[in-house]
């Protein structure tokens, strides 16, 4: 796999890190998830692939330990807010000394400096500092933040993969490690460039929920069917409108010109008695094969047996039966590979990676004795 031999240390975040973590170990990388102790169940659900051991940071035997594991890595992913790896004295000053090749990850909201670089924070606030925010919601009403995905995810782990893997590309020409900061706040407005770069041409002149592409444009919208169900509807070409119209059996003819924004409203109007006269599996029927831009808003339960998405494999199954999307991109030689391991407890590879990262039997027994590190029994035997 494309990362295969990269090391990752990866300090227990709550899901922009962890997902990140996982992005890199689906590709190949070992990423090991450092854990605090005392903390039996994890809440990490994004971690495919990966190992952990359960180090107390609060002390200096615990501290010494992740400057051993960090010495011995290629990559370091802190997912805590701003100066708290300095506190423990882990800062990059210290790691990239001791390890010049080391790739630094920060990923935080805010970044590294800046007034809110110490504030606490979620998804919702780094979207609404992006300005994205502003733009998302139905007209008239407040705006609505679509799920984490777009700061925690788009902003936040995809893009601080991109750049561990950027780093991990100059490192091969330079052999040198350096330091990513990663701010969420940055990352998702970065992911949402189109919107500041298309504001030149009109495209949201007008308020939220009132332009093409937000909510606004009747032929780019979501219709519920006689069922209860959706369609998702993106006719916004001239010739896909019109395959539209067709099989919707209206005549353009008799009805507003496409882009007459005043006449939104009563096409609107026109498409939701339409949709609401068949059921969704009809009109997904009536559609497949067209260039009508028209798909059924498929639920989590169904986009597995959808016959496009079953064909292609875009989701897959773990050893214990859960469902996930496959990692995408799909590379033609050297694809990823996701672990199929369900569970992951806290510690349960303490004492095998800390033998992998030379540390001997009475090392461990001391730590262990001393609760600088936990090993989970499952897996633990020296
Ligand atoms: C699943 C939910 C999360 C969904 C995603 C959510 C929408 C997000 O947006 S997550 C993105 C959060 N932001 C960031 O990641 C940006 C960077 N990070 C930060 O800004 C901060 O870390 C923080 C704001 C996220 C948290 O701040 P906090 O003060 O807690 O921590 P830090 O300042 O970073 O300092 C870390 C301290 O920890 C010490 N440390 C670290 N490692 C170790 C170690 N190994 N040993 C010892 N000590 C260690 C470190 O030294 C620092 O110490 P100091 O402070 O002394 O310096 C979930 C979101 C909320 C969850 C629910 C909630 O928690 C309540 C319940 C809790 C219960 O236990 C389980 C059920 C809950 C309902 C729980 C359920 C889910 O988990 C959530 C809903």
């Amino acid at each position: 796999m494309a990362l295969a031999g990269v090391r990752v240390i990866e300090l227990a975040g709550l899901a922009p890190a962890p997902f990140c973590g996982m992005v890199l170990a689906d590709f190949g990388a070992k990423v090991i998830r450092v854990d605090r102790t005392k903390v039996p169940v994890s809440l990490d659900t994004l971690h495919r692939g990966k190992r952990s051991v359960a180090v107390d940071l609060k002390t200096a035997e615990g501290r010494a330990l992740l400057r051993r594991l960090c010495v011995q890595s290629d990559v370091v992913l802190e997912p805590y807010r701003k100066g708290v790896m300095e506190k423990l004295g882990l800062g990059p000053q210290e790691l990239l000394t001791e390890n010049p090749r080391l790739i630094y990850a920060r990923l935080t909201g805010y970044g590294q400096n800046g007034s809110h670089a110490t504030a606490a924070g979620h998804d919702i606030n780094y979207l609404a500092m992006s300005g994205l925010l502003s733009r998302l919601g139905r007209s008239g009403e407040k705006p609505l933040a679509p799920l984490n995905l777009l700061a925690d995810f788009a902003g936040g782990g995809l893009t601080c993969a991109l750049g561990i893997v950027l780093a991990l590309l100059e490192r091969e020409k330079s052999g040198k490690g350096q330091v990513i900061d990663a701010s969420m706040v940055e990352g998702a407005a970065y992911a949402g460039s189109f919107v500041w770069k298309s504001g030149s041409i009109g495209m949201w002149d007008r308020g939220r929920g009132e332009n093409l592409l937000d909510g606004g444009a009747p032929f780019y919208d979501t219709y519920r069917t006689q069922d209860g169900k959706f369609m998702a509807v993106g006719a916004l070409e001239p010739q896909f409108y019109l395959q539209l119209l067709k099989v919707l059996e209206l005549d353009p003819r008799e009805l507003p010109p496409q882009m007459s924004f005043s006449d939104w409203p009563e096409l609107r109007r026109i498409f939701s008695a339409r949709f609401a006269s068949k059921p969704q599996a009809e009109w997904s029927r009536l559609f497949q094969g067209t260039d009508a831009c028209v798909t059924p808003v498929l639920s989590l339960d169904q986009v597995s047996s959808h016959p496009h998405n079953r064909e292609r494999g875009s989701f897959m199954k773990d050893s214990g039966g859960g469902e996930f999307p496959r990692p995408a991109p799909v590379l033609s030689r050297t694809p990823a590979r996701p672990s199929p391991a369900a569970h992951l407890t806290t510690g349960e590879h303490t004492v095998e990676v800390l033998q992998e990262f030379g540390f001997n039997s009475e090392e461990i027994e001391q730590m262990l004795a001393a609760g600088v590190v936990e090993a989970s029994t499952e897996r633990s035997k020296l």
